[in-house]
């Protein structure tokens, strides 16, 4: 799924109107939201006709949708209750409802909320600024008190469009319908957990012309792009990952690494991080080589903590012309510029570092964080977090890993996750593919083993899930 900004949607719907807006598109973007508001109330309350549903109005189109499809279910029975709560409703749309039977009311005159089957958020749209008025606010917290799911037209008002920031009050829905294209708050937390489950109604803009600001993989993607080893692929066909992770202190970082690698799919893995990991990892992956020599794909970094030759490691693997990953404190020691195929794997305090900004503004705007990452340093980035993003350098859209759940946050998570984006590089693919395989399958192997797995057996699942997705289409 693709998603795009406000300024971008602008110009999307005023190509689709022409120079003068008739009305249609808001017509569309409401018979759409209506069809979605029946279903809603049909799985809930069994009906449509008889359902009893209060829609919240804001001054601009985005109330204008919600009352236009209110109309729409007014005249299929649905008694409905809007109240204004923010400026002045839009005239035709309020004129539509009332003539379709529906009251417009006060909230002093709303009836007790819990008798709602359905509330409707058309407060604020592309056009809100983010946080709501505080008794908004408290209207909002007191539906969702009340137990009632509200549908949010076009985007949870509150949330800002473009950035997925939530800095005050903002609507928790539990259906979004948004009109045309996702908007980056569909696709980025914190915004995304307030979207709920997202449907997008054709309003018949050609987006063939803008470059997305996001594309948002999923599963059957990931698993369609999945470097699959053919017939006669070998262990160089495969992949030779070269891992200096770990240290004396952090030997455990090694050892993760190195799983990660192993476990996804990579033909051969050497280790050549420090001696205090060797026995732990020939107990447990007895195929791992500790002999330097020829790789397709370098990862170094996480773990290593304090290390005197760390600039002399990277700037060596640099020279090497092989792409690489680099983790953790590894970051630290980069050259000035990177290659595009080097994937850098930070967090966001180490991005933060990276750019010389707090980590709260990579936490506000990951996004503009990210691009600057990779604007930076030359190279590939990967953001990990709740919203894993993956930037290149010169390219305007930045590509969003498959989510998982929480569980999956946790400490020697990244060091795996390093390995598995090595082990797809290793195998040939552009830096981006293997950032956004590697987080989506991590991601998606601990939503399909839910629970805090340690991050070794994670990666040996992820070897499961692998196993899975061939099985499907090997049948
Ligand atoms: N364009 C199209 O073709 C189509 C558009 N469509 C629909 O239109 C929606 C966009 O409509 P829109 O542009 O009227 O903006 P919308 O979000 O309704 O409200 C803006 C108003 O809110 C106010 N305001 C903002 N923030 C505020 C805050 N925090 N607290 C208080 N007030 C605040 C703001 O005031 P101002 O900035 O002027 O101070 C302004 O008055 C879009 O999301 C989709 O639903 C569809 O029908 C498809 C076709
Ligand atoms: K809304």
């Amino acid at each position: 799924m693709q998603a795009f900004t406000v300024e971008q949607v602008r110009r999307l719907e005023r190509a689709a109107m022409g120079p003068q807006d008739d009305g249609t598109l808001m017509q569309r973007a409401a018979a759409g939201l209506a069809a979605v508001l029946a279903d809603e109330l049909r799985t809930r309350a069994g009906h449509v006709y008889g359902t009893h549903v209060l829609v919240l109005v804001g001054p601009g189109n985005n109330g204008g949708d919600a009352l236009w499809a209110a109309a729409r279910l007014a005249r299929r029975g649905v008694r409905v209750d809007a109240v204004g709560v923010l400026g002045t409703p839009h005239a035709e749309g309020l004129a539509a409802l009332r003539a379709a039977g529906g009251r417009v009311v006060g909230t002093e005159a709303l009836a007790a909320l819990d008798a709602y089957d359905l509330a409707v958020d058309g407060v604020l749209g592309i056009g809100g600024r983010p946080g709501l008025p505080d008794d908004v606010a408290d209207l909002v917290g007191r539906l969702a008190d009340a137990c009632v799911p509200v549908v949010a037209v076009d985007l949870p008002s509150g949330v800002a469009a473009d950035t997925g920031a939530v800095p005050g009050a903002a609507v928790s829905a539990a259906v979004t319908v948004t009109f045309g294209v996702a908007k980056p708050c569909h696709l980025l937390e914190p915004a995304r957990a307030r979207t709920g489950r997202l449907v997008l109604v054709d309003i018949g803009l050609d987006t063939s012309a803008e470059e997305p600001e996001l594309d948002a993989w999923d599963a059957a993607r990931v698993a369609d792009a999945w470097p699959w080893p053919a017939r006669s692929s070998d262990k160089y066909a495969k992949g030779v990952v070269g891992v200096d992770c770990g240290s004396e202190t952090y030997p455990g970082a090694g050892i993760m690494a190195t799983y990660g690698a192993v476990h996804g799919g990579a033909g051969m893995v050497r280790f050549v991080g420090p001696e205090s990991a060797r026995a732990t990892i020939t107990a447990n992956l007895p195929d791992v080589v500790f002999a330097p020599g020829r790789v397709q794909a370098h990862l170094l970094g996480s773990g290593w903590g304090e290390r005197a030759d760390g600039d002399r490691a990277v700037a060596d693997a640099v020279a090497s012309e092989v792409p690489g990953v680099l983790d953790a404190d590894g970051i630290g020691h980069r050259p000035d510029r990177l290659p595009d195929s080097w994937l850098l794997t930070p967090h966001a305090g180490e991005l933060a570092r990276l750019l010389g900004i707090e980590r709260s503004e990579v936490e506000d705007d990951p996004l503009a964080a990210v691009r600057a990452g990779a604007g930076r340093t030359g190279a590939t980035v990967l953001l990990k977090g709740a919203t894993q993003l993956v930037a290149r350098p010169g390219v305007r859209t930045v590509e969003v890993a498959v989510p998982g759940p929480s569980w999956t946050g946790r400490a020697g998570s990244g060091d795996t996750l390093g390995g598995l984006c090595a082990a797809v590089l290793a195998s040939g693919r552009p830096a981006h593919e293997a950032a956004v395989l590697g987080a989506s399958l991590q991601a998606q192997t601990a939503a399909a083993h839910p629970g805090p797995l340690p991050p070794h057996v994670l990666a040996e699942r992820c070897a499961d899930r692998l196993g899975a997705w061939w099985q499907e289409r090997h049948p």
